[in-house]
């Protein structure tokens, strides 16, 4: 795997070392000792998907409250979308700045995205899957958000929404 830095402090971009022969490709996309020389998180005791039917499906933007905040490598494997982080951590130096990524089952790219940023995704097709590695594993009633549509951030998504959670629509606008 090959990591990227991205706009964001401790963001990383990731990206697969594909082999390829006549039958298709191999490639690793995670291993414990590569995210650990990389600096990021390191294991991941649980993976999630999320299946999303619709082109311009919206989720997010969430984070898990301390003392379960949440860091995760996510990934596209089937379909794609614009994947987004935000930073909300005050004393980082890209602190309420926030960056979109094109994840596809095409492009194999993923995202890693520390503890103490906010994330979310719009899909740009049909059928698309999102694979989520996570850290530590998911405690219910910490979960927190920000509006896709908070006017702090002004985040371009490509897409109409098509559809969205009702919780997803109400988050309070950010006072930080
Ligand atoms: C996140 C999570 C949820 N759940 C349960 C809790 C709910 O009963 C059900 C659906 O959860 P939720 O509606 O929060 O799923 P999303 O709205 O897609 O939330 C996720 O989407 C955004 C973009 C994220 O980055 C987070 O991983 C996560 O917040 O799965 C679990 O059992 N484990 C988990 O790790």
């Amino acid at each position: 795997m090959i990591f990227h830095e991205t706009g964001l402090a401790d963001a990383r971009l990731i990206e697969q070392e594909r082999h390829v022969d006549d039958r298709g490709h191999f490639a690793r996309v995670a291993c414990a000792g590569e995210f650990a020389r990389a600096g990021i998180e390191a294991d991941y005791p649980q993976a999630s998907v999320s299946h999303n039917t619709r082109a311009g499906t919206l989720r997010g933007m969430h984070f898990q409250r301390p003392p379960h905040a949440e860091a995760k490598v996510v990934r596209a494997t089937r379909g794609a979308v614009f994947d987004v982080i935000i930073d909300l951590r005050p004393g980082s130096p890209t602190f309420r700045r926030w960056q979109g990524f094109e994840l596809s089952a095409g492009n194999g790219r993923m995202l890693y995205i520390p503890k103490g940023f906010a994330h979310g995704f719009q899909t740009l097709e049909d059928e698309t899957d999102v694979l989520y590695l996570i850290t530590p594993a998911f405690v219910p009633g910490h979960g927190d958000g920000v509006r896709f549509d908070d006017p702090a951030f002004a985040i371009d998504w490509p897409l109409p929404v098509s559809v969205i959670a009702e919780k997803d629509r109400i988050w309070p606008l950010f006072g930080g």
